[in-house]
């Protein structure tokens, strides 16, 4: 069985976060374990608090999983401040884990907050450090580098840009235009165009979450960066595909898409 941790917080409408992608890897077929950084009253709407773990509560989980199953990948969500962040880096390095994704979640879908400003300059210096790929979208990608997106050619600088600080796999996800959601696998000048149609669907509360963690599946089956990011983006485009339609905002999406359960 290939084992996969995600670092993350909880979605208590269980589209995104820890929740999204302990579904993903479950239809993957892989073993997902998680350590949560921080639990949230979310729905579709909207975030409506947060309440964070301790740094120490978030060492204790570490070391919980590291000294017992240990992960064949990790994949990182929403870390919603430095201190947090630092125990990640710190443990990630301290037990030698492999195959890192980092998804650098800042907002939410529905428009909240999920890291604190200061944390920014953490995220580069200690969690990118560890990281074997980056997934930013692209706004996360804007504010990393300060750089507006508008058009592919835009993609590629900001892509170079983060790769002046960054020396894994950058995978720039192109899903907020809306020409198409062809997203960019970037690393040393070398550029893979992952190409995607864009959706008609309004639902797609996690769709970051779930890339992510079907990556890090993928990297947990042993497939290589480039190959994981291709099966994982043909599994998020069928679960926005399924055109779930739940709750009164921005809704989930059907994880389950591979099961047929397309009549939920
Ligand atoms: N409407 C859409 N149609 C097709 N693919 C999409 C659509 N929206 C997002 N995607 C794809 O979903 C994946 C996640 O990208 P997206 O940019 O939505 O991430 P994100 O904004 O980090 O997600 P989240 O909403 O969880 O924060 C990418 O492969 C992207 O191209
Ligand atoms: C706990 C948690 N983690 C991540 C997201 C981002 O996902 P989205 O941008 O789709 O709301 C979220 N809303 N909640």
């Amino acid at each position: 069985m290939h084992k996969s941790l995600t670092i993350a917080g909880s979605d208590s409408s269980g589209g995104a976060g820890i929740q999204a992608d302990l579904k993903t890897m479950t239809v993957l077929g892989v073993y997902g374990m998680s350590a949560i950084t921080a639990l949230t009253a979310q729905n579709t709407t909207g975030v409506q608090s947060i309440f964070e773990v301790t740094p120490k509560f978030l060492e204790e989980e570490l070391d919980s999983i590291f000294t017992d199953i240990f992960p064949d990948s990790v994949k990182i969500g929403m870390v919603s401040n430095a201190d947090l962040i630092r125990v990640i880096s710190k443990k990630l390095r301290e037990y030698n884990a492999k195959n890192i994704v980092v998804d650098p979640v800042m907002v939410s879908t529905s428009g909240s907050k999920l890291m604190a400003d200061g944390a920014k300059d953490t995220l580069f210096s200690e969690l990118f450090k560890v990281a074997d790929i980056i997934t930013p979208n692209i706004p996360e990608a804007e504010a990393l580098t300060g750089q507006s997106i508008k058009s592919k050619d835009d993609m590629v600088k900001v892509a170079k840009k983060i790769g002046e600080f960054f020396d894994g796999y950058i995978l720039l996800k192109g899903g907020h235009s809306i020409d198409d959601a062809d997203d960019l696998l970037y690393k040393n000048s070398e550029k893979i165009w992952i190409k995607g149609e864009h959706i008609e669907n309004p639902n797609t509360h996690g769709t970051g979450c779930t890339l992510s963690s079907a990556i890090a599946s993928y990297l947990a089956m042993g497939y290589d960066v480039p190959e994981s990011v291709h099966l994982a983006k043909e599994f998020i485009t069928g679960a926005i595909s399924a055109k779930l339609d739940l709750g009164k905002g921005r809704g989930p999406l059907n994880h389950m898409w591979k099961m047929g359960s397309e009549n939920l």
